[in-house]
């Protein structure tokens, strides 16, 4: 069920703007980047179905918003619990699953987009959506990489495609980069902006070019990490200890990477490489190859460039 409000936006002086306010919103992918985005629009009282092609993955990811929400519960609360309880059964009673998307998209505003960052495999999906979804769902997708104008361009809904671009973790990142492409109307940019608000973020509006705004910046400065370690001109312990003492980051580009995910960290760089082959910024990496190929995707494998066992 959709709802349409008007509202002055700050920005356009007097001009009213449109924007569509999402009450049901469905999460396709239930990594750690679906289940946080899960997390925090059930928390804000949006009724949330999350999907994707395995319940294993789902049980788990239901498991694991439970256990940061008690984990917030316990903080936010301390001195009410009973409240806190309430809050938790409110927000879990939020969130539902399903591994058809197909079926769930019918009564739904928003579908948020967090799998795999593969481009073909997202446009097929939002290919078939396209075909199921009521006229006014607005279509979003978190890639990190990836143009939001390609991925539209398997759908005829290119008024009602942005891209919303969370970080991880989310429930803890303030950011959400919010991409409008060239085809994007001002009521579904308005929209998004309004959700993320809703979700208690601040949000920057980016044009859709390779990166956005933080990955642009953020990816460039992990790949010159890791070939400075491929030259041994620093041991990637050193290089993370480094950066965090000497910049105040609170990650090292070691542990960040593996905290993003090293297949993710690959995708991104075989796509920006291919895209500028010869960019030496974006020149393949032997280390990164061989941990992806080993199956060693960072802190979700247990194991990347560090042991998590
Ligand atoms: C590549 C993509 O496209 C874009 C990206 O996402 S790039 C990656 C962006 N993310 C970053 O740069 C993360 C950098 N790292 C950090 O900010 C911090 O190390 C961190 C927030 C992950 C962990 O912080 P740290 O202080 O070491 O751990 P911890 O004390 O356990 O957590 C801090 C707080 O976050 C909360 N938290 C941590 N992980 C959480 C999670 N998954 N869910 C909910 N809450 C979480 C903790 O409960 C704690 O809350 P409190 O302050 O109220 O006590
Ligand atoms: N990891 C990060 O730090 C980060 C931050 C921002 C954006 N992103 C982007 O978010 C997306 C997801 O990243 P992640 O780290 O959560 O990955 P992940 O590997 O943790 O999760 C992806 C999930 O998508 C599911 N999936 C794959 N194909 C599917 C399909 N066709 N239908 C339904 N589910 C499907 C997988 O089973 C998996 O559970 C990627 O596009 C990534 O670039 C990642």
């Amino acid at each position: 069920m959709a709802f349409f409000t008007h509202h002055i936006c700050r920005g356009l002086s007097s001009s009213a703007v449109r924007h569509v306010v999402i009450k049901n919103v469905t999460i396709i992918g239930g990594g750690q980047m679906g289940a946080g985005i899960a997390q925090v629009a059930a928390s804000t009282g949006h009724a949330v179905t999350l999907v994707d092609t395995n319940e294993d993955i789902l049980k788990k990811a239901v498991k694991g918003i439970e256990g940061n929400l008690k984990r917030v519960v316990k903080k936010k609360f301390a001195d009410k619990p009973e409240a806190g309880e309430e809050f938790l059964q409110k927000a879990m009673q939020n969130v539902s699953i399903s591994t058809d998307a197909g079926s769930v998209v019918q009564g739904t505003d928003l579908v948020v987009e967090a799998i795999v960052e593969n481009l073909k495999v997202k446009q097929d999906l939002f290919g078939g959506l396209d075909k199921v979804a009521p006229a006014h769902t607005i279509f979003a997708s978190n890639t990190s990489s990836l143009s939001i104008t390609d991925i539209a361009s398997s759908t005829n809904r290119l008024d009602r495609f942005g891209g919303l671009h969370f970080f991880n973790p989310v429930p803890v990142m303030r950011l959400v980069e919010v991409i409008a492409t060239s085809s994007t109307s001002q009521e579904t940019f308005d929209s998004l902006l309004n959700f993320s608000k809703m979700l208690g973020k601040t949000s920057v509006s980016c044009k859709d070019t390779p990166g956005f705004i933080v990955n642009r910046l953020l990816l460039p400065y992990i790949l010159d990490a890791v070939r400075m370690y491929e030259r041994g001109d620093g041991s990637k312990e050193d290089i993370d200890i480094a950066m965090k003492l000497g910049c105040g980051y609170p990650m090292g580009p070691f542990e960040l990477s593996d905290y993003v995910g090293l297949d993710t960290m690959k995708f991104i760089m075989d796509g920006w490489s291919a895209a500028n082959p010869d960019n030496p910024m974006f020149a393949q990496s032997e280390v990164l190859n061989k941990l992806v190929a080993e199956g060693k995707f960072g802190k979700k494998t247990g194991e990347g460039f560090y042991k998590y066992k």
